[in-house]
């Protein structure tokens, strides 16, 4: 080593130890606020309070690190504190390894327990009974549109939106032996064999696709058979110790998907928010016209619009819409309130600040 480094790493010890006393600092404070929540039976995650400290830090950062960056400390950070006030359980359509537990982490951090479910019904149903305080559910991707099994869900749990997380979606083809020699099926869930189909067509148009449960159960099965390859992400990747055979094979390089975390609480304002609703329009000629006319006179802004069957075999839709603004904002309470007067149907989902990515 050169005798330039030490001094530099000196200065990055005594940095390291300042940093330290800062971090132990901010987490005894964070132990009294515990207190005062426990006293007065208040919730511990606070999703617009850590929406807002995420903000603050990113406009205040002059650099040299990136934003992205120190929101992921900083995340990281809160997860403790909050860890020292209350360690909350967090449901997530499992097994480890999928997009959903990656979501998990990137709202909440990783200081929580998670608890992965079977299916996106036992997520609402653990988070419905307490298993869970919260809950992660898909709710749509960019490609192939929503997932029908949340929004029907979502009509008419007790539970509401919290928060959003959007994800980067990148597919990998993960094998045991990290190449394609004697795989005779590559698995992965039915969505993820759909975003990579073009480039499945065009690499390996012989080989069998077989759609599973999710990426992990396909990845797991990589793992225990070399006969099968999977499509999943890397940290599915990494978690079964797989090869990577090749990476970004999804077909549209901006594919995102969008997750919704659910719970009993209703956050209050961030300054930077967003209200999901779902409704039903009148069997009367302009009635959709109207429900959005309420929006446009009072300048909400309509961010999602998207209908569903209310399968009920007349052709009846449930629409659900997202607004930007808090519903403690005057003008969208003042347009849901019109609104909700010419709905057959009428919920508010949620209200929660907008995701950061
Ligand atoms: O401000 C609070 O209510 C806190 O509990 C502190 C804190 C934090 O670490 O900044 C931790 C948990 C909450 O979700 C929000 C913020």
């Amino acid at each position: 080593m050169t005798d330039k480094l030490i001094p530099l790493r000196e200065q990055i010890d005594a940095i390291d130890a300042q940093i330290l006393d800062l971090l132990n600092q901010r987490a005894a404070v964070a132990q009294k606020v515990g207190h005062i929540k426990a006293e007065t039976n208040a919730p511990v995650f606070r999703p617009e309070r850590e929406a807002q400290v995420l903000r603050g830090v990113a406009e205040r950062n002059p650099g040299p690190m990136g934003n992205t960056e120190l929101q992921t400390i900083w995340r990281e950070i809160m997860s403790a504190c909050r860890s020292l006030e209350k360690r909350v359980t967090i449901a997530f359509l499992g097994p480890a390894g999928t997009y959903s537990e990656q979501a998990v982490y990137q709202q909440f951090g990783t200081a929580v327990d998670v608890l992965p479910c079977a299916s996106i019904d036992e997520v609402f149903r653990a988070t419905e009974a307490g298993t869970a305080e919260f809950g992660v559910v898909p709710v749509e991707n960019s490609t192939e549109g929503a997932i029908g099994r949340t929004l029907d869900l979502l009509l008419h749990t007790p539970l509401t939106i919290s928060g959003e997380v959007s994800i980067a979606v990148r597919h990998s083809l993960l094998t045991g032996t990290g190449n394609m020699d004697g795989i005779t099926a590559i698995c992965a869930h039915a969505q993820a064999l759909a975003q990579c189909q073009i480039w499945l067509n065009n690499n390996y148009p012989e080989i069998e696709r077989r759609a599973v449960s999710s990426n992990a159960e396909a990845a797991r099965m990589a793992r225990d058979d070399h006969g099968i390859a999977a499509i999943a992400g890397e940290r599915a990747g990494v978690r079964y110790s797989l090869g990577t055979v090749k990476a970004n094979i999804q077909d549209d390089p901006h594919n995102r998907t969008r997750f919704a975390v659910i719970g009993h609480l209703q956050p209050g304002p961030s300054g930077e928010d967003r209200t999901s609703l779902a409704l039903a329009a009148p069997h009367k000629a302009g009635s959709i016209y109207r429900l959005l006319g309420s929006l446009a006179q009072h300048n909400v802004s309509m961010t999602r619009f998207e209908s569903r069957p209310a399968r009920t075999g007349t052709w009846e839709y449930y629409f659900y819409v997202d607004v930007e603004g808090h519903i403690e904002n005057e003008a969208v309470a003042k347009a849901l309130d019109e609104l909700q007067g010419n709905a057959a149907f009428f919920k508010v989902l949620g209200s929660y600040p907008v995701s950061l990515t």
